[in-house]
């Protein structure tokens, strides 16, 4: 795959040009505060090249999964505040996302200012199913860039998603790479290439349909698969056990069952919790206690039970199986690790990780955020990866949408 690069935008000239960059600023927040900057950090360079080189630069990304309107609790406004902060830039906000205040705001843009769009999935139609519902946005998003406008794509957690800011409205503008998309994809090359084994991949997290789909592939190319997080429910039930109010794909079970049979026969070791912290309710105030990964509903909460982070004993044993790993890829929390009560398991394995001389990325933005506010560093780790589900796709070999749409455009 080829991509014209921003280097390349650059030397063509920007001075005085709208350049539309799609960011990656979907980050974890408590209420409106930023609880991890990791992506607005990631996404600051090559917002700052354009607006250094002279160009209007209109930022769109999303944040949260909103319902396809305007929800204050998903505005881009704290995420924009605070690449403001970090940057020094100058940061306008638009209040709406192609309508009146964005036409206004990009008018007015002057060279080397930066407008930040709202969300764009305030829009319903930047994740519609529908190609002409998605082409007409892109075009709303174009026309905010007048004549000569450029389209730079950075957000790489999002290179997955067929969305209009990310795959249709690269057919509408010159199109470019951004520096993360191109800094992500090379680290991840090595590990598709030659993975020094043995190569252990650790899934967790919550985006469990989201995910699953990748094992297919996972299995094939790693060692060890470690499952944990909310994803290992679904493979207890598989095998038989009960697993109370835990998160779980009922949907899933035939695949999760196939999963583990391919597995037995390819030679990769699915790993599951044997223990699992188990919870009256979801909250920082929840009773819990740990059980048998084969008994949760077997304990105070019965069936109503929910799993909320691996046990101590998996703990261990997923780290051991880090510790004797020479490559390593991890994504998706082992727990709620947003309450201390149930971040152990994911601190196990960071711990593990952070120790380890194995050539290890961790991919996705609760991930990085886990690790950051457990107190370890980033350069502990050998990439910390802007992108869970992208990253996942791109080992599994899959054709990613805003990559594909970027190839060559220009
Ligand atoms: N057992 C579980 N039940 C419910 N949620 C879980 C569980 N384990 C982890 N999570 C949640 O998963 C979320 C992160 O999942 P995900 O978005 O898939 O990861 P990433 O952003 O790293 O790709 C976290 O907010 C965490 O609280
Ligand atoms: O958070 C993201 O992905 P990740 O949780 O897989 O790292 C990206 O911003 C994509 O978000 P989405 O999964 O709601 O499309």
């Amino acid at each position: 795959m080829t991509f014209h690069t921003l280097d390349e935008l650059i030397a063509d000239g920007v001075l005085g040009r709208h350049v539309l960059v799609r960011s990656d600023l979907n980050v974890p927040l408590d209420g409106f505060t930023v609880t991890d900057d990791g992506r607005i950090r990631a996404s600051i360079p090559v917002v700052q090249k354009l607006a250094d080189a002279g160009a209007r630069v209109i930022v769109m990304a999303h944040l949260g999964r909103p319902q396809g309107e305007p929800d204050p609790q998903y505005s881009i406004s704290p995420a924009a505040t605070r690449l403001a902060e970090l940057s020094g830039l100058d940061v306008r906000t638009a209040s709406d996302v192609t309508g009146p205040s964005a036409v206004a705001l990009a008018a007015e843009l002057t060279d080397g200012a930066v407008l930040i769009l709202e969300n764009v999935r305030f829009d319903a139609r930047e994740t519609s199913k529908d190609d002409a519902e998605r082409a007409a946005f892109a075009a709303e998003l174009a026309a905010l860039t007048g004549q000569n406008g450029a389209y730079v794509n950075d957000a790489f957690g999002a290179v997955h998603r067929k969305h209009a800011s990310v795959f249709d409205i690269a057919a509408l503008l010159p199109a470019y790479q951004g520096d993360l998309v191109a800094t992500e994809m090379r680290v991840l090359k090595t590990l598709t290439e030659a993975p020094k084994r043995p190569y252990v991949v650790v899934l967790g997290g919550s985006k469990v349909s989201d995910k699953l789909a990748v094992i297919d592939n996972l299995l094939g190319r790693a060692d060890h698969l470690l499952i944990g997080g909310g994803m290992a429910f679904t493979f207890l039930k598989a095998q038989g056990h009960e697993v109370g109010g835990s998160l779980l794909e009922v949907d899933q079970l035939e695949t999760c069952r196939g999963y583990l049979k391919r597995a037995k026969e390819l030679g990769c070791d699915i790993v599951l919790p044997t223990d699992v912290v188990v919870a009256s309710k979801f909250g920082a105030d929840a009773e819990h206690e740990v059980r048998t990964a084969s008994d949760i509903e077997g304990g105070s909460f019965g069936a109503t039970g929910l799993g909320l982070d691996i046990g101590p004993d998996s703990g261990e044993k997923f780290a051991s199986y880090i510790r004797s790993a020479n490559t390593v890829f991890w994504n998706g929390p082992m727990g709620v690790f947003e309450i201390p009560a149930f971040a152990e398991g994911t601190r196990a394995v960071a711990g593990a990780l952070a120790e380890s001389e194995a050539f290890s990325v961790v991919g996705g933005g609760d991930s990085a955020a886990a690790v950051r506010t457990l107190g370890f560093h980033d350069d502990e780790f050998g990439h910390i990866s802007t992108g869970g589900g992208a990253s996942l796709e791109y080992l599994e070999g899959k054709e990613l949408p805003g990559l594909t749409a970027l190839e060559a455009r220009k």
